[in-house]
């Protein structure tokens, strides 16, 4: 097991395979407010070995021109091999919630980008887009829309299938939560395939709302999810080659 850096890190008891996410972190660029899918942003690679305190992190984060809140971000998440099943590298980011200052940053992060851009609403998908996106909703001013697993809406719902990196699953809005010609954000933790944003993005253009960016804390790109959008641009944070 390598050493984790993040000292939040030491109240946790750790299964034995955890392992130190190594993540490329991206630069932030600035928001596209037309609809256009953004180009992949220059990446540098950061190794939580390299980087033994928190001081060292934001010293080489800012020599590079990278947002210095990022590598403490990325070091904050845990991957844990074979969960829920064989293969699967888990990106398991309740440890970044665990940590104060990396989650506060997070959110910062997010709202520094989208306050002021005429976003109405912050559409957040199940489950982990429920932890994101409502303080994004609440600090710039727009509602939060649930993009909710089935069944779970006691509304009128509209609805949208989609394929996971393990399994199918649908999700569903309430009908009414959002007017044509409101302007959205999608919010989620992580793209893997792309599916899940794919669908929220569906069922969000079929009741005429425009999709100013998706925003994740992670990315695969291994498993090019970001080609699943459309025109509908990406925003992440971190880059996980541990797909
Ligand atoms: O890009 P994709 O391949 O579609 O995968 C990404 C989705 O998978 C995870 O959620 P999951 O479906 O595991 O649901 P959960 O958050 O309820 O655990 C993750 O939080 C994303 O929503
Ligand atoms: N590798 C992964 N880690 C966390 N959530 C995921 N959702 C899909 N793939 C995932």
């Amino acid at each position: 097991m390598q050493s984790i850096i993040c000292s939040h890190h030491l109240c946790l008891a750790p299964p034995p395979t955890v392992l130190c996410n190594r993540l490329l972190c991206h630069r932030v660029p600035s928001i596209r407010l037309t609809n256009h899918r953004s180009a992949t942003t220059s990446l540098r690679l950061f190794t939580c070995a390299a980087a033994s305190k928190k001081s060292e992190i934001m010293a080489a984060a800012k020599e590079d021109g990278q947002d210095p809140r990022i590598p403490k971000i990325a070091s904050s998440i845990r991957v844990i091999p074979d969960f829920p099943k064989p293969g699967i590298m888990f990106q398991d980011i309740t440890t970044l919630l665990l940590d104060t200052e990396a989650f506060k940053d997070t959110i910062d992060i997010f709202v520094e980008r989208y306050k002021g851009k005429g976003i109405s609403v912050v559409a957040g998908v199940e489950a982990r887009g429920f932890i994101f996106g409502p303080p994004i909703a609440l600090a710039i001013g727009a509602k939060f829309v649930p993009m909710r697993k089935p069944k779970k809406l006691p509304g009128k719902v509209i609805s949208e299938e989609y394929s996971l990196e393990y399994g199918t699953d649908k999700i569903e809005m309430h009908v009414g939560a959002v007017e044509p010609g409101e302007r959205a954000i999608i919010i989620d933790d992580l793209i893997a395939t792309g599916g899940t944003l794919a669908a929220a993005i569906r069922l969000l253009e079929r009741v005429g709302v425009k999709i100013v960016e998706c925003a994740c804390v992670i990315e695969l790109p291994e498993l090019k999810g970001r080609e699943k959008l459309g025109d509908a641009p990406l925003f992440i944070l971190v880059t996980s080659d541990a797909a």
